[in-house]
């Protein structure tokens, strides 16, 4: 069969050449033979003796269209362009390079890179990059200039004793609220609490109207859901409230379902894709930024209730002279990586448990106790973050449905991995490329397996498997995301008894195709339809 698809093939090519040169005229018989010839010499240089010359330089993955490069399967497939990059380099791990749209990318897909890579402040920058995304997010030149420019030292407001620019003070003032402590507890308490409220079979029923969370219900108590519905709308509710009090939601309504449709759409955003191609998005995220503006302009009395992040950054950022316009995309930006991961991380835990029924009763079976002692949210999280096989399901989940993504840009010659970096250009941490390793996680490591965390606790330490990154941007809102996750799982599967409600209906997949810089969402279309009955306690 093959032998007979290559004759086709050589065939095709013949009769090609042959019509080629019977109708084309001399100059054209003339081009062609120079144009191959010299992309040829061009490949054979640029891919074969340069290397050959610089062999401490990162090899670069050969192309065949200048300028081009893999751009075109940089967005229809990354993760498969980092693995065919890696394995084109017999899987040696070291750092090598692609193209897109022109610029070169050096690719990271050794651990020990990605620690030494993000704990490196003095040949990496990762300022130029944050400026850029407020740029894309909406701010005005004016606001990114007043966020980053260097203010006086001062200890008016949020103490600043080394004068560090706003955009880098925030940083501190994230890590502050979400780091444990009493900012954190405070948020956290809120947090819980919305979820252990909307957890409700009331909830679920007076959801039907809409039509969104709950699909059909029955006399009998029976309530179909969506599960994708039901987790996003139930965390991200809860989210919105606790950073930024219930004004935003109560006057924009609109918000969750505007962001949804943003965040869904954002890797347009993070790659700079051009307006004709990003209306949905633009227009999405124009949406929110309208509620987040209208609520900065809103008297603060009218607010009550928002972080001591939110008001913290507002009170600095008024005092920088930022206007309400440019307030609203930099707290978009917190918005995003607020409610962008943790809530698919959710989605997919529940997808894993109502597939498998076993492991749904082993788990059921180890919260129940917890949640029946538990005398506060707080403290019910805390029991659940000491759950053995729950947190070993929420690792490995992690594990499988990390998509993450660290950029840096090159400002000094820099020696990673053996191979020397050129300036002017940008490095990237694929995390999936690291927390699929066979070597670190096994020969299945590609699949979900329940109990390799429980088996190998170690594995949560190795340098492996960092799903929320490291070094100086390691994720502060880890310890937020796993509670939310753990909280929701816990008291669901308390109150209800939840199961498929098509048992023969495929697992959803993992959307692998679209650009992701977090947590993966499942392919469009492919939720999981649960049938929940509350259980009488
Ligand atoms: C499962 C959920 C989450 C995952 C997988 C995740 C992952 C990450 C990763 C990989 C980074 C580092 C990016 C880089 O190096 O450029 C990061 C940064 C960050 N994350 Fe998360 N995140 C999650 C949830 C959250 C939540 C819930 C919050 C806030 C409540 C949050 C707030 C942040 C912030 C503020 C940063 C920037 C840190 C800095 O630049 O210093 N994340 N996250």
């Amino acid at each position: 069969m093959a032998v007979k698809v290559l004759a086709l093939c050589l065939d095709s090519l013949w009769q090609f050449i042959i019509r080629f040169t019977q109708t084309s005229s001399y100059w054209t018989l003339t081009l062609f033979p120079v144009l191959i010839a010299s992309l040829l010499s061009w490949r054979l240089w640029r891919f074969t003796i340069y290397p050959l010359l610089h062999p401490r330089d990162a090899k670069e993955l050969p192309y065949w269209i200048p300028f081009i490069g893999h751009t075109f399967g940089f967005f229809m497939d990354s993760d498969s362009t980092f693995t065919r990059g890696r394995l084109y380099f017999k899987n040696s791990r070291k750092p090598f390079g692609i193209t897109v749209a022109g610029s070169n990318i050096y690719v990271l897909t050794s651990a020990a890179d990605a620690t030494a890579m993000s704990k490196n402040t003095r040949e990496l920058i990762f300022d130029d990059y944050v400026k850029g995304m407020m740029a894309s997010m909406g701010s005005s030149e004016a606001g990114i200039i007043k966020m980053w420019q260097p203010r006086l030292p001062s200890n008016i407001g949020y103490p600043n004793p080394l004068g560090k620019p706003l955009g880098q003070l925030s940083e501190e003032i994230f890590r502050k609220q979400l780091h444990p402590g009493n900012h954190l507890n405070e948020l956290q308490h809120k947090f819980l609490s919305s979820i252990h409220q909307s957890l409700t079979a009331e909830n679920l029923w007076k959801a039907r109207p809409e039509g969104k969370v709950a699909l059909s219900s029955s006399p009998d108590g029976k309530c179909n859901v969506s599960l994708l519905q039901w987790i996003q709308t139930t965390l991200l509710e809860g989210a919105t409230n606790a950073f930024f009090g219930e004004a935003l939601l109560a006057r924009n309504s609109g918000l969750l379902d505007n962001f949804s449709e943003f965040d869904e759409r954002s890797w347009q955003l993070s790659y700079k894709i051009p307006r004709p191609w990003s209306k949905k998005m633009q227009m999405a995220k124009q949406r929110s930024l309208d509620a987040l503006t209208a609520y900065f302009r809103s008297p603060i009395e009218e607010r009550p209730g928002s972080c001591w992040l939110v008001r913290v950054m507002e009170t600095e950022m008024r005092a920088a002279g930022i206007e309400e316009v440019d307030m609203a995309a930099n707290l978009m930006m917190a918005y995003w990586v607020i409610n962008g991961n943790a809530w698919k991380v959710c989605f997919w835990i529940m997808a894993y448990l109502v597939e498998n029924q076993d492991l749904y009763s082993d788990i059921r079976k180890e919260v129940a106790p917890m949640v029946s002692i538990a005398q506060s949210p707080n403290t019910l999280s805390d029991c659940l973050d000491r759950c053995p096989q729950l947190v070993a399901v929420y690792q490995e989940t992690l594990r499988v449905v990390t998509s993450s993504v660290s950029v840096r840009n090159i400002v000094s010659p820099l020696e990673l991995g053996g191979k020397l970096l050129q300036p002017g250009n940008r490095v990237l941490i694929p995390y999936r490329q690291i927390l699929m390793n066979e070597e670190v996680f096994g020969p299945n490591a590609a699949y979900f397996d329940a109990t390799r965390f429980l088996r190998n606790p170690s594995l949560a330490k190795n340098q492996s498997f960092r799903p929320f990154g490291s070094g100086t941007t390691h994720c502060p809102g880890r310890f937020l995301a796993q509670k939310e996750v753990l909280t929701f799982i816990g008291i669901a599967l308390s109150r209800f008894d939840i199961f498929k409600a098509d048992r023969e209906s495929p697992f959803p997949r993992l959307e692998l195709k679209k650009p992701c810089l977090g947590i993966m969402a499942p392919v469009k279309g492919e939720d999981v339809e649960v049938t929940v009955v509350a259980l009488r306690l």
